[in-house]
């Protein structure tokens, strides 16, 4: 897979604070790239450097090979963004908004109106005015505007903020659409993990401006491992057990009364021998290891990533 849009180090000091520290960020060409990280971890930072809203304190931006200048214009309209919400005029249509910006960016094209209106399904209503549009209606006819021009690249910031669950399940099937359909490189900021877990191809997580991971998604879900999971109020006699009668080694105790193993071993054989030490299991469950643990160890503690 060639590489589409690359950063070297880049960095972004504001009143002598590091918000962005040398990120090196890599996004290959027709993929999903889920930017993840808490709110004020400097998503919006980054991706506003990207697209020369703002200039960085230091390092490179490399766009389809090339490196990017405060001057790369030909460059910029081969990226569509929403950054922050949407702005549009509000007592004109969703036609008249998309004409008004095809004109002013140089491209006019009906057609590319029409096939926009479809994509993100707001042909039935593209003759009323926006202020009567919900948000989530608003956040697609952005994609609409953002798409139209038909870039490469296409940048959301936090797309789906406070969209309702239906909203949600509809801009996804766009964003795989326009993956899919148009083999446009999509890169998509949150700060939830369920939100885009679904649909990444690569993962970038960023915390207080540095970028702490960047992982392809079918990695992690290989990683995922088993694990049986106890609940005790007697952890101490239990480990006696796992280690002294069964010789486990691979166990791990999370707190006072959890215990996880992380070995092969049969459910039955572990509680017949807990049973016999007379230890009191509150549960015994086989669980995974799953892609929200796996963040929030990465978060150190913090749910929504
Ligand atoms: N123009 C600015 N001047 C000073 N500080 C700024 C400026 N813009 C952003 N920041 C600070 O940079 C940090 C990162 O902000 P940024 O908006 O990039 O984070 P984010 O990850 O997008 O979070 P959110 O999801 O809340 O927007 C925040 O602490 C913010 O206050």
């Amino acid at each position: 897979m060639t590489t589409i849009l690359r950063t070297w180090d880049l960095t972004k000091v504001y009143e002598d604070k590091e918000i962005v520290s040398s990120v090196n960020m890599e996004i290959k060409q027709g993929e999903i790239y889920g930017f993840l990280g808490p709110n004020g971890a400097g998503k919006t930072t980054v991706m506003k450097m990207i697209t020369n809203l703002v200039k960085p304190t230091a390092g490179e931006i490399e766009f389809a090979g090339e490196k990017m200048t405060h001057r790369s214009y030909d460059m910029l309209k081969r990226m569509g963004s929403i950054i922050e919400y949407p702005v549009f005029y509000d007592k004109l249509s969703a036609r008249e908004n998309l004409a008004l910006h095809g004109e002013y960016m140089g491209f006019y094209d009906a057609n590319a109106i029409e096939e926009a209106l479809e994509l993100v399904k707001l042909r039935a209503v593209d003759s009323k005015p926006v202020k009567n549009f919900s948000l989530g209606m608003k956040q697609r006819l952005g994609i609409a505007r953002a798409v139209m021009t038909k870039p490469e690249l296409l940048i959301l910031d936090e797309p789906i903020n406070g969209l309702d669950p239906l909203g949600i399940k509809e801009l996804r099937e766009v964003f795989r659409m326009l993956s899919r359909d148009y083999g446009m490189t999509l890169l998509i900021s949150s700060h939830i993990l369920g939100e885009i877990e679904q649909i990444a191809d690569t993962i970038g997580v960023i915390r207080e401006g540095v970028l702490v991971e960047q992982v392809a998604m079918d990695t992690i879900r290989s990683q995922q491992t088993q694990y049986i999971e106890l609940v005790t109020s007697e952890c101490t006699k239990a480990v006696f057990v796992l280690e002294g009668k069964l010789g486990l080694r691979n166990y791990k105790v999370l707190d006072p009364r959890t215990i996880r193993v992380y070995e092969d071993i049969p459910q039955l054989e572990l509680s017949r021998a807990l049973s016999a030490a007379e230890v009191e299991l509150e549960s015994m469950s086989k669980k995974h290891h799953s892609l929200e643990d796996h963040f929030v160890e990465l978060m150190g503690g913090v749910n929504h990533v």
